[in-house]
């Protein structure tokens, strides 16, 4: 199962930011939210991990389904690469990290520590979490921040190979990934409107 989005209503710090949001999301699909600054791309993506409650409608999906990658790469500076990706295989119930390490050509760095990684070598290394997980349904908040374009081009690549296995990717990005799977959410529609004063006179008093 993917998800279905019903007429979602979604708020930051107290205030309305989308709402009427409709979308689902199948098996082998992606889909890149698209919108500018500020918009809720991020608000969006919290609600349907779960980290934040709707202010109304309805995210139905897989309970232990998901895994959410937020800004943050979520790194332990102290531990290698492959310490970091076998703690986050052992969470999830998994042992084997050589294919994630492959996949986002981590393995020459392996036994480095990963606050000794460039930015780009640490996203990658966030990303490389989502492999060990074993889980199907991503969501991920600007992924390719730091990335250069082969980085980018290696992650488009993990992304088509997690579709071809059934799994699906709903990703806010500013960038074009040129993954021809992949549709386009466009929030614009979806911006909350202002609320209605309920004493027109008196919000000038
Ligand atoms: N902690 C907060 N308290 C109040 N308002 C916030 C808070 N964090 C974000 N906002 C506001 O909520 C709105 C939605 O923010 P959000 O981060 O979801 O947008 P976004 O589309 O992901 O933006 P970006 O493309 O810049 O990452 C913005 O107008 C932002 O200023």
């Amino acid at each position: 199962m993917g998800i279905a989005v019903s007429d979602l209503a979604v708020a930051r710090g107290g205030i309305k930011v989308l709402e009427g949001v409709c979308f689902a999301l199948e098996p082998g699909q992606a889909l890149v939210l698209r919108g500018p600054n500020g918009i809720g791309k991020t608000t969006l993506l919290r609600t349907v991990a779960g980290l934040q409650p709707p202010v109304s409608g309805r995210v139905e999906m897989a309970v232990d389904n998901h895994v959410y990658a937020g800004h943050a790469d979520g790194l332990k500076a102290t531990l290698s690469v492959e310490e970091n990706l076998s703690f986050w295989a052992h969470v999830f119930g998994n042992k084997d990290v050589s294919d994630a390490l492959s996949a986002f050509q981590l393995t020459s760095l392996a036994d480095r520590p990963a606050g000794a990684l460039s930015a780009g070598q640490k996203r990658r290394l966030g990303l490389a979490r989502l492999l060990v997980t074993g889980r199907p349904l991503w969501l991920l908040d600007e992924p390719t921040v730091s990335l250069d374009s082969d980085a980018v081009a290696m992650f488009a690549e993990v992304i088509r190979a997690h579709l071809s296995r059934g799994g699906a990717a709903l990703m806010a990005t500013h960038i074009d990934l040129g993954i021809k799977e992949a549709s386009t959410l466009d929030l614009a529609p979806f911006r909350a409107k202002a609320p209605e004063p309920d004493d027109f006179d008196g919000v000038f008093l």
